[in-house]
């Protein structure tokens, strides 16, 4: 196979807070390929997010490696996260924490453009016009506010901001958890259409496994700061192997798709 788009190894992230210790992140490995899904699953507290947030240099790691496109990440200096930044995008859960208010929607998704060096504001524009159509806005939605728009709405202009340096990998941190089951399956379903045309591939964070079955091709399950099974989505949902998996598999609903099926 290919060399992977990502490569994480023996990745650990250790807090301390008043006193003690908190191992969130305890020698996570894992590889992924371009244009592929891979998800980490688990409960509350058990890495997920810290994962993602070392991984994008948003946290600073206390041991181990990533590898980017074959350059390691972790020791670069902040000239460098920069230009590699552009490659690597996250979409959070809640749009409204990285939307700026007092700014229009057509400004916060052109930003990143900004940032990073596209000096035409006229090619700006008709990219961020182009970006807003895309994810199932209207061009004439560039001039308004975020608290104007929806949960779902707002989602969309997040995957905008996030895509419009058209990213080779996207960090997904419970991209769907904060809307409704209907309003989900659209943004899961807009994520996987623009993944099929842009080849971009997914680091997607999620609690809920009848999400995560439904668009991870690979999933890693997370307890207690570790990755304690890997597996092909369909092997690892029909016959899990560890009492973890099997713990949290029963906790889901029967089947409900939130999604069409890959
Ligand atoms: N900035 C921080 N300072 C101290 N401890 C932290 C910090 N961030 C996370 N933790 C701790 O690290 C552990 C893992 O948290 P993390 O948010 O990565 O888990 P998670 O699986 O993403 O859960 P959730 O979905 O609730 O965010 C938890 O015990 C959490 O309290």
């Amino acid at each position: 196979m290919s060399q992977p788009l990502l490569r994480v190894d023996n990745l650990s992230k250790t807090f301390h807070r008043r006193g003690h210790s908190v191992h969130a992140v305890q020698g996570v490995s894992f590889t992924i390929h371009a244009g592929e899904t891979y998800a980490l699953v688990g409960e509350s507290g058990s890495g997920k997010s810290t994962t993602g947030r070392t991984i994008l240099g948003l946290t600073p790691a206390s041991g181990g490696t990533v590898e980017f496109d074959g350059v390691p990440l972790l020791t670069r200096n902040a000239a460098q996260w920069r230009s590699l930044r552009k490659d690597i995008q996250i979409i959070f859960q809640d749009p409204l924490s990285t939307l700026d208010p007092r700014r229009t929607v057509g400004y916060s998704i052109e930003e990143p453009l900004i940032i990073h060096g596209v000096k035409d504001a006229n090619q700006r524009k008709k990219a961020v016009v182009e970006m807003l159509v895309q994810v199932g806005l209207n061009a004439t939605d560039a001039g308004r506010y975020p608290q104007q728009f929806s949960g779902g709405q707002r989602q969309r202009i997040g995957i905008a901001r996030a895509l419009i340096l058209r990213p080779k990998l996207i960090v997904c941190d419970e991209p769907v958890s904060a809307l409704d089951v209907s309003i989900q399956s659209q943004i899961l379903n807009l994520l996987m259409s623009l993944q099929r045309e842009y080849g971009l591939a997914y680091l997607f964070i999620s609690h809920d496994l009848n999400v995560v079955r439904h668009v991870a091709d690979r999933v890693g399950v997370m307890y207690q700061g570790r990755i304690v099974e890997e597996g092909e989505s369909g092997a690892l949902f029909t016959q899990p192997q560890h009492e973890y998996t099997r713990y949290l598999l029963k906790a889901i609903l029967p089947a409900e798709p939130v999604a069409s099926a890959r």
